[in-house]
């Protein structure tokens, strides 16, 4: 029997989800329902009249492993491969990455050498925590927080200076309350099936999907790239997917849609909009942050909503900053903070070095990005709604005096506040998810789980939740 699924929000989730049932035989009509606007979620590029391009959320995609080269397949298919900006694993993007520790920048170690020499802020080589990571038992827990993993593994300093970072730099997030099974399921995979990361990396630990890749794919893995963006931002990837779904016959996506209650019917499910208007499906794929969805679910649905609830999401500050010249003391991807150093400032990426061609035209400028707050917004910034644009762009423009020397003032800048971006997959998350999934099993609800809220943040992970809940849903995996 053909179906009607709704897809709610068009976030890069939802639309990957849409565009997989779009394919199917098996759905007469897909409904995408977005709240807002526009389509695309976080991603969101500011272009300018000079050329320029500032990015708000995410600035480049990874290629690697198996949702990288899911979601090279679909930029194929969509006809966006002439717009690619690769970078390449031996552009300085991808071989410098700092961490601003004691007032001052140090080089991330890489390569051999970086591994067998002390580096500051490092006390001792990472050889030598390597090498003793292999003699460290098997835990027997079910989970742990990524910092009390690494020290157990890897010692306290790599947990607090680089694990720590990492974790600002990704989820903008506090290594002692993530979950390393959740956030990193390489590492955690790896302890179990091999009892440790080292051999897990070189003998490898199962799991994971097989994509098959496109000739774009194989090329991106040929010529080594390390990420890549888009001639005209991010943001090209939802307007490409949006082009496709406008020209399908069976697929409505309607923006400035916001859902407001979805009620299972004994067939299907009824969709309510803030407008009063009704739309019914048979099937419902959720694309929407978990604290959402959980508004949306009737009383007598109470255990699963609880649930969502409990996955928390941090807040961001995202300052765009153009300087004139070439500004730079140091070249590379940019330098995150740890929260020792810094607590209210992640990070600062230098967008001018992985993808010049983002400045405007004609006239040398600098482009960077500073990330604020996260899980410390509310101790650095207070309530979200009451902090000032002046004094998140002030914070911002003194973390690039102070940490990078630059002196002279900003020619333009952007001040963006994203308000519950990014989810924290907090010690128990899957046990989370294993729950909420029972629940809809147990139930029969006619509903599925997509985006950043459970799978993985990354736009690779949540493309990939879109596609495996389409694919699902019709019965192909
Ligand atoms: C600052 C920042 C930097 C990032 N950097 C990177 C990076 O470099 N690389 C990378 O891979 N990833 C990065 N990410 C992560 C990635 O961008 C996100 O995880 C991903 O875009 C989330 O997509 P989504 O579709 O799950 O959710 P969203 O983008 O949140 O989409 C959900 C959609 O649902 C809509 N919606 C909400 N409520 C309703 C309602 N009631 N009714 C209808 N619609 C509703 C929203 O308007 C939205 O459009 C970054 C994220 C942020 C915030
Ligand atoms: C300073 C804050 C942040 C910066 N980027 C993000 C935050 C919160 C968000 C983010 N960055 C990446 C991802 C996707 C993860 C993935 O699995 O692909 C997300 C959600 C990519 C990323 N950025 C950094 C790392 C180490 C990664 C993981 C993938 C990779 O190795 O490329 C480091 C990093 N992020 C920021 C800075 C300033 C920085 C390092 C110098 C900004």
């Amino acid at each position: 029997m053909q179906k009607t699924v709704a897809v709610l929000g068009g976030g890069i989730g939802g639309l990957s989800a849409c565009y997989h049932l779009s394919k199917s035989p098996q759905v007469s009509k897909v409904v995408v329902l977005e709240g807002s606007g526009r389509c695309g979620g976080w991603l969101s590029s500011t272009r300018r009249e000079d050329g320029a391009v500032f990015e708000h959320g995410p600035r480049g995609v990874r290629p690697a492993g198996a949702v990288g080269t899911n979601t090279l397949n679909m930029v194929s298919e969509l006809g966006l491969e002439s717009e690619l900006l690769p970078v390449t694993y031996d552009h300085v993007a991808s071989k410098n990455r700092f961490i601003y520790v004691g007032g001052q920048l140090h080089k991330m170690p890489s390569g051999l050498g970086g591994v067998i020499r002390t580096s500051p802020p490092f006390t001792q080589p990472i050889l030598q925590s390597v090498m003793k990571e292999l003699l460290v038992k098997r835990s027997k827990e079910e989970d742990e927080s990524v910092h009390a993993f690494v020290s157990r593994r890897l010692g306290s300093e790599l947990a607090d200076i680089a694990i720590d970072s990492l974790c600002r730099g990704v989820f903008a997030g506090d290594c002692r309350a993530l979950s390393v099974r959740s956030c990193f399921p390489p590492l955690y995979r790896a302890e179990q099936a091999r009892g440790s990361i080292v051999l897990g990396m070189v003998f490898g630990s199962g799991g994971g999907p097989v994509v098959t890749p496109s000739d774009l794919a194989t090329r991106s893995s040929k010529e080594s790239w390390a990420q890549w963006s888009l001639r005209r931002g991010m943001q090209m990837l939802p307007e490409a997917l949006e082009d496709v779904l406008n020209n399908k016959d069976h697929v409505e996506l309607h923006k400035h849609a916001p859902v407001k209650t979805v009620n299972a019917t004994g067939s299907g499910c009824e969709i309510k909009l803030e407008d009063g208007c009704t739309v019914m499906a048979d099937h419902v794929i959720a694309a929407l942050p978990a604290k959402s969805l959980a508004s949306m679910l009737p009383p007598t649905a109470q255990p699963m909503s609880q649930q969502l609830r409990e996955i928390a999401s941090v807040t961001v500050a995202v300052v765009n900053l153009e300087y004139e010249g070439s500004v730079l003391p140091v070249t590379g991807f940019g330098h995150l903070v740890p929260s020792s150093e810094d607590s209210g400032l992640l990070g600062v990426v230098y967008d001018s070095v992985p993808f010049p061609q983002h400045n405007r035209t004609g006239v040398p400028s600098t482009r960077l990005t500073v990330m604020m707050g996260g899980a410390w917004f509310q101790e650095t910034f207070g309530d979200p709604d009451s902090v000032s644009e002046q004094r998140l762009l002030e914070r911002a423009s003194q973390a690039v005096t102070s940490h990078l020397g630059v002196t002279a003032a900003p020619i333009w800048s952007c001040v963006a506040l994203l308000k519950d971006c990014i989810p924290q997959y907090h010690l128990g998350h899957w046990k989370r998810l294993e729950s909420m999934r029972k629940y809809i099993s147990d139930h029969n609800m006619p509903l599925t789980l997509v985006g950043a809220s459970y799978d993985g943040v990354s736009v690779n992970d949540v493309i990939f939740s879109g596609r495996t809940a389409a694919e699902r849903l019709v019965g192909v995996v």
